[in-house]
């Protein structure tokens, strides 16, 4: 495509895990980034907007988009053009919310339209896939709604995790970052045969908790044994938030991907006061904290028309 072509496509946040699915299962939430990619002759740069914009790398080359948008033009065996890069956050950085995985799919799909799109949806899911190093932020930030990621006997199998109407994702988002790679540095390389049982046992449960919204499954689907206590220490807060969840009415409590933010599961009656009590424990103790009842994205990353 020429100078002046642009695309914007816009990329959903995600919560990934949901407890016992580590590594494997995410969502697509209600919030999202806007990435506007357009071919210019001089120089590539990076504009951002939204309250956390200078904490995004505005050196082009260290930007995880821009990283994006070159890895699918030397996957074809092309240079890249220069770029102008308008980000629009909506999606806060380092919290356990996909952010990383908005900037990959947000290059990625925004490059392959430039490119003229050489590449299918599910080629470009294998490029995010081995950028980001695990399926479930970037499968349903690309394709949409509750995803499973398995390696299949080509590649990967992708399945469609039905998400129950009555089931409301509520996230609390706390006002400071946890990386994903520090809370991943935390995890031990081996687990007990126990702990493995437990988490596929959890994972079965939640599956078809999420499918039926039957309480009792969704109650106990909520745990796991392979990610969370390792983690939770690094959130302070974790149990007195987790425990204000319940007592409003949540079905149970996780970890969001790495944290720091931490997602309840309820149902739409319980809600609004589900919110309220995971705003006040945070605020308890003295921290500051957006708490917000989200619904599911089902469209995942899509192209705006200008
Ligand atoms: N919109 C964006 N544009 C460019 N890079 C981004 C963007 N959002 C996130 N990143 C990069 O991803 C990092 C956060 O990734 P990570 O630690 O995996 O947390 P998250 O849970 O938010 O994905 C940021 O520090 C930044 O380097
Ligand atoms: N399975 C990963 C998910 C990381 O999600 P993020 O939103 O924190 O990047 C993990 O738990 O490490």
């Amino acid at each position: 495509m020429s100078v002046n072509s642009s695309v914007t496509v816009t990329v959903p946040a995600t919560t990934a895990n949901l407890g016992a699915g580590f590594d494997c299962i995410g969502a697509a939430l209600t919030l999202h980034n806007n990435f506007k990619l357009t071919l210019v002759d001089g120089e590539t740069q990076i504009i951002v907007t939204g309250s956390e914009a200078a904490r995004v790398d505005n050196i082009y080359k260290d930007n995880l988009l821009y990283c994006a948008y070159v890895k699918l033009y030397e996957h074809l065996g092309q240079t890249p053009s220069p770029v102008k890069m308008e980000i629009g956050l909506g999606v806060p950085l380092a919290r356990g919310l996909g952010s990383s995985a908005t900037a990959i799919v947000g290059g990625l799909v925004g490059a392959n339209i430039l490119a003229g799109e050489p590449l299918t949806q599910s080629q470009v899911m294998d490029l995010a896939i081995s950028m980001e190093g695990h399926p479930d932020n970037v499968v349903p930030a690309l394709i949409g709604g509750c995803r499973l990621a398995a390696t299949g006997v080509n590649g990967w199998e992708i399945c469609d995790i039905p998400w129950h109407e009555s089931i409301v994702p509520v996230v609390a988002i706390p006002d400071f970052e946890l990386s994903t790679k520090e809370a991943r540095r935390v995890l031990p390389t081996e687990v007990s045969r126990a702990d493995a049982i437990f988490n596929i046992s959890h994972l079965g449960l939640l599956l078809r908790g999420l499918e039926t919204g039957k309480t009792s499954w969704l109650q106990a689907a909520l745990q796991d044994k392979l990610h969370q206590p390792y983690r939770k220490s690094l959130i302070n807060g974790y149990d007195a938030v987790s425990a204000a969840a319940i007592n409003a009415g949540a079905y149970g409590m996780v970890i969001s991907g790495a944290g720091p933010t931490l997602l309840a599961l309820t149902d739409t009656s319980h809600s609004l006061d589900v919110v309220a009590a995971m705003a006040t424990a945070w605020k308890e103790i003295g921290v500051a904290a957006q708490v917000r009842a989200l619904n599911i994205d089902n469209d995942g990353a899509r192209v705006i028309k200008d």
